[in-house]
This record gives structure tokens, C-alpha cells and sequence, in this order.
């Protein structure tokens, strides 16, 4: 796949081609060609897989190019050769197992990756399995088939699984985690998909195979979540109480609506126009890694950041803000998706080490009707008397009421089908008017008084990667257009010139 300079070509084959005029008998010359896929980016962020042939006019020639390209290929490390694929079949509109039968599995032959697949058959199936039986060191990477909530599990596995292996107990507070080394692909088929939307910029199935395939990686921050010290989970997109996690709790109760549940729910946790009372305390971010209303794009802070962070900057001190809050939501990325192109929070980053909190209180209903609507708009959501937004590193909630620890098990708590905590706590909350529960990923959160802290991704190794591979791109290029050059008279392609 010709992508990001890289391509796969098949061995010469003849192909005979009639030279001459139309009507004319054509005298009859033979040619050598093999194709190449490559990726073409169409609108909305899409990708598609195209072709080109190319011809040459001796066998040799043929082979020769094939060679070259291969060469160049095998250069490309980062590209997966082998992959560990699980597919809920539950999620979203339940067409996770056909979207990758018909859409992934194609193109990932195509490109000579050879996958083995696990349809789960329960929930937490794909996460008991990273973490106990995988045989990890035969993969390049595991993809998730389905939406955030299963992401959400295969993160908790690879997590689980690499900490286990290092002998890093993740349920102590403050414990230094080991680094995952294998990537996590996302083939959207959930009813959000906000962790594929916020980092590919679209949910289509096929775009993201091919991001797979050229061995895209995007790191991103992953925030700890614990209840007095004990881990309950992790997150990487949206921590959201109050409404968000109103809408969650209702919504696995209808799930045979699909992505619809969302709606429905949406639409009740509306009406209803529930307020918490807590206390919100929170450790800003250092005043160099930017603002969530300083509107700057990605790369160009992540790469600014990157020479900024390795100065020494001021340490800031915690906050604390007491009230009556509709919604509480930590924004990790920007948790843009289909329903909101801009999502919570636009300026969010992906690796930066901190989290955009925001904070909206209590107000009319009508007002929070406009809050919500400038999420599907250009308006500022954070343009409001009841809104504020902090950049954060850490921080916590605790209900003004304490919630009542009652019970020892799951067993009387409305949960969702086969969700179960980490590491929850040896006591559970049982939910009540006075609390919500935590929108983690899409997991319920039963617990409201939480502890939560940012991992923060090594920057500047991210940028080092991201130019080193620009620069051997350019390399792979030259030497191709060097190849070119000899022999661009008798090199041609048959369904379009490829830009080397
Ligand atoms: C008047 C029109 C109002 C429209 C409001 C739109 C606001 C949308 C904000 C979207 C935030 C999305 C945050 C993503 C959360 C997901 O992790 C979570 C689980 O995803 P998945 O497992 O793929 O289903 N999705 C949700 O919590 C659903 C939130 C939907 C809120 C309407
Ligand atoms: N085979 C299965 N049966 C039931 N639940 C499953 C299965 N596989 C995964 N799950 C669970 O389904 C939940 C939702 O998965 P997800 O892909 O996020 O769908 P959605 O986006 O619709 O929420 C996840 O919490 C996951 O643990
Ligand atoms: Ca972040």
C-alpha cells in the first residue's frame, strides 16, 4: 500500500496490451505489469484503497521494480504484519463481525496481514483473554471491533496483562505503570465511536483498516480512576457525571435500541434536569500546555509543547469549587463523534498529559438546551455564565452527601450486561437522587467520590518518532523518483501516474 511510502506489488505478470489506431489492426506487443495499492484521502478525513499498474516493457525491469518496492516496504517496520482481532458482536447496531468480514478482512489481505480473529461471546471476554491467555509476542498489535466501551475492555486487558508481566501492582495508587508495547487498531462498529471519531476524524470502518495497515499510532493519555485509593478504571475519552452519566445509566436498560438508546436517553435526562451538589478540586496544567478555549490546533501545540516541556515550568496549586452541577465531564480528547463533529472539548489533546474539566452548573433548562445544541454547531459550548473549563492534570469529586456503602456485591445493582469494575471497592455504592454515577468510556461508574490522575505520554519521543518517520518517507521517495529517472521512458502507469 503506497500511503505513506510505502506500496505492495504483486509479481510481473504479462499482460498484452494492442497498440494502433482504433479500427486499426493493432500490432500485438507484450508487456509486463503488476499493480499497486495504494491509499488515496478523500473528503471527510475518508481513506480509500486504490490501484495503479504499472508496465514495463521487459520481464527483468518488472521484477526489478517489484524488488525496489519491496525494499522499500520492508523498511517501513512500523506496518503490522500479524494481528490479534477481537469483534463484539453485541455492540452498536450488532453488525461488528459483518463490518469486518466485508469492509476490514478484504484490505487486510490485500496488504499481506494475516489476522486471527475472536468473535467475544460476553462481555469482558476479549479482556480476560488479553490478560491471561493471549500469546502476545507472536502479534504487532490487537484491534478492537466495536465501539469505545469495547476499547475500554481491551485497554483494561493489554494494561492489565503488561503490569502483570512487570510485577506492577495498577490497583496501587501512584504505582509507575509499564508502557503497553502494542498498539490498540479501532475498527468502529459501537453506537459513539468517539475514540476512533476524535483521532482518525471519521468513523469509517475501511479508513481505519488502512490507517492499520501503514501503521498510523497516535498515543494518548490514559487517566486512572479510584475510589479511596482503591483503582476502578481507566479512561481515555470522556469521565462525564451528571447528565452524561444519567443518560449511560439509563440507556443500558435499552439497549436493544441500539445506538438510538442514546437519544431516548438523552432526551429524559434532559427533562429530568438533575442537579449534584460536590466539590469539584482540581491541579491545573502548567500555562504552557495551553488553554481548552485557545481554539490551536493539534500538531502544531503537540510540537510547541514539545520544546516548551522540557523547560522547567511553573508548579501550580489545587482548586477548589463547591456547587450545584448539572455536569461534570473530563474531557481526555476532544470526544468529537458523529453527533458532535466538534466534540465536548475541541481543543483537547490526545498526548499531552492533561484533561479538559468542565464544569456546568445549575441552570434553566432552556439554557442548558443551548448549551448542548452549540455542541453540534461552530458556537462556543464554553460561552456561558453557568460553564467553566479548566486544563487539568488531577483531580476530584466528592458528593456533598456521603453515598451509602451498603452493599458487598454486584448482585442487587442495576448494571450493565456483563460490566463489572476492575478493581472496585470491597464496599459498593448503591446509586441514589442524590448521586449520578461516572460516564467512564461508556462503563458505569457506580462510585460518585473519585480520584482521578493523567498518564502523560513521552512527547517528545512521540514527535522524534513522527519526524524520524517523515524523514525516511522523503528517503523512500527519492529513491524511488531516482528509479524513475532511469527508466521513466519505458515505465508507465496504466490507471492513473502515481505521485511518488
Ligand atoms: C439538542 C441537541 C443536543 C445534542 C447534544 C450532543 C452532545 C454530544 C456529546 C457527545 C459526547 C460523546 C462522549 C463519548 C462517550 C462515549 O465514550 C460513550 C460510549 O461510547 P460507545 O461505547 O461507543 O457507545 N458514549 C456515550 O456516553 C453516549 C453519549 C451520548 C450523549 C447524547
Ligand atoms: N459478546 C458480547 N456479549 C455481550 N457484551 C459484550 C460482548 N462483547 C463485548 N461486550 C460488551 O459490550 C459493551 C459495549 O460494547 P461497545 O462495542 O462499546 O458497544 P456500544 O458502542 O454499543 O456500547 C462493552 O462493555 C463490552 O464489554
Ligand atoms: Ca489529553
Amino acid at each position: 500500500f503506497w500511503g505513506h511510502g510505502a506500496a505492495i506489488a504483486y509479481p510481473g505478470c504479462l499482460w498484452e496490451q494492442r497498440q494502433g489506431h482504433p479500427g486499426q489492426f493493432a500490432s500485438l506487443s507484450q508487456v509486463f505489469c503488476f499493480p499497486v495499492f495504494y491509499v488515496k484521502r478523500t473528503k471527510n478525513h475518508q481513506w480509500r484503497c486504490n490501484e495503479a499498474t504499472f508496465s514495463c516493457s521487459s520481464a527483468e525491469l518488472c521484477e526489478q521494480w517489484i524488488q525496489v518496492t519491496r525494499e522499500q516496504l520492508s523498511l517501513l517496520t512500523n506496518r503490522p504484519k500479524r494481528l490479534l482481532v477481537y469483534i463484539n458482536p453485541f455492540g452498536g447496531k450488532r453488525r461488528g463481525k459483518r463490518i469486518y468480514e466485508e469492509k476490514v478482512a478484504p484490505v487486510f489481505q490485500q496488504a499481506g496481514i494475516s489476522a486471527d480473529v475472536i468473535v467475544t461471546e460476553r462481555a469482558n471476554h476479549a479482556r480476560d483473554h488479553l490478560t491471561t491467555e493471549a500469546n502476545l509476542q507472536q502479534y504487532d498489535g490487537v484491534v478492537c471491533v466495536g465501539g469505545d466501551g469495547m476499547f475500554s475492555e481491551i485497554l483494561h486487558g493489554l494494561v492489565a496483562r503488561t503490569q502483570n508481566d512487570n510485577k506492577v501492582d495498577q490497583n496501587r495508587p501512584g504505582a509507575e505503570l509499564k508502557p503497553c508495547m502494542l498498539r490498540i487498531g479501532i475498527i468502529p462498529a459501537g453506537s459513539t465511536d468517539c475514540i476512533c471519531f476524535a483521532t482518525v476524524g471519521t468513523n469509517d470502518p475501511v479508513t481505519s483498516a488502512l490507517h492499520i495497515i501503514i501503521g498510523d499510532s497516535q498515543p494518548m493519555d490514559v487517566c486512572s480512576v479510584h475510589h479511596n485509593d482503591v483503582f476502578l478504571r481507566y479512561s481515555v475519552s470522556l469521565l462525564g457525571y451528571g447528565f452524561y452519566g444519567d443518560v449511560l445509566a439509563d440507556s443500558e436498560k435499552k439497549r436493544w435500541l441500539g445506538p438510538a438508546r442514546y437519544d431516548l436517553s438523552g432526551v429524559k435526562a434532559f427533562l429530568c434536569h438533575n442537579y449534584y451538589k460536590g466539590t469539584v478540586s482540581f491541579l491545573p496544567a502548567e500555562d504552557n500546555l495551553g488553554h481548552p478555549r485557545d481554539k490551536m490546533q493539534f500538531l502544531c501545540l503537540l510540537v510547541s509543547k514539545w520544546f516548551h516541556s522540557c523547560v522547567a515550568v511553573s508548579s501550580s496549586s489545587w482548586k477548589v469549587i463547591c456547587g450545584k452541577f448539572i455536569a461534570i465531564n473530563a474531557a481526555n480528547m476532544s470526544c468529537a463523534c458523529p453527533r458532535s463533529p466538534k466534540g465536548l472539548s475541541p481543543s483537547a489533546h490526545l498526548a499531552d498529559g492533561t484533561a479538559d474539566l468542565i464544569l456546568v452548573r445549575k441552570c434553566s433548562r432552556l439554557d442548558f438546551f443551548r448549551h448542548l445544541l452549540r455542541h453540534t454547531n461552530t458556537d462556543d459550548q464554553f460561552d456561558h455564565s453557568f460553564v467553566e473549563v479548566h486544563r487539568v492534570k488531577k483531580f476530584h469529586f466528592e458528593p456533598l452527601d456521603p453515598q451509602p456503602l451498603l452493599l458487598e456485591n454486584q448482585s442487587e445493582l442495576p448494571k450493565k450486561p456483563g460490566f463489572c469494575p476492575m478493581g472496585s471497592a470491597q464496599t459498593t455504592c448503591i446509586p441514589s437522587a442524590a448521586h449520578s454515577s461516572w460516564n467512564c468510556d461508556g462503563e458505569i461508574l457506580h462510585h460518585a467520590a473519585i480520584q482521578v490522575r493523567l498518564a502523560i505520554h513521552n512527547i517528545a519521543e512521540t514527535v522524534k518518532r513522527k519526524i524520524k518517520l517523515r524523514l525516511h518517507l522523503i528517503t523512500a521517495k527519492v529513491s524511488c523518483l531516482k528509479a524513475l529517472g532511469k527508466t521513466d521512458s519505458a515505465l508507465m502507469t496504466h490507471n492513473s501516474l502515481l505521485k511518488c
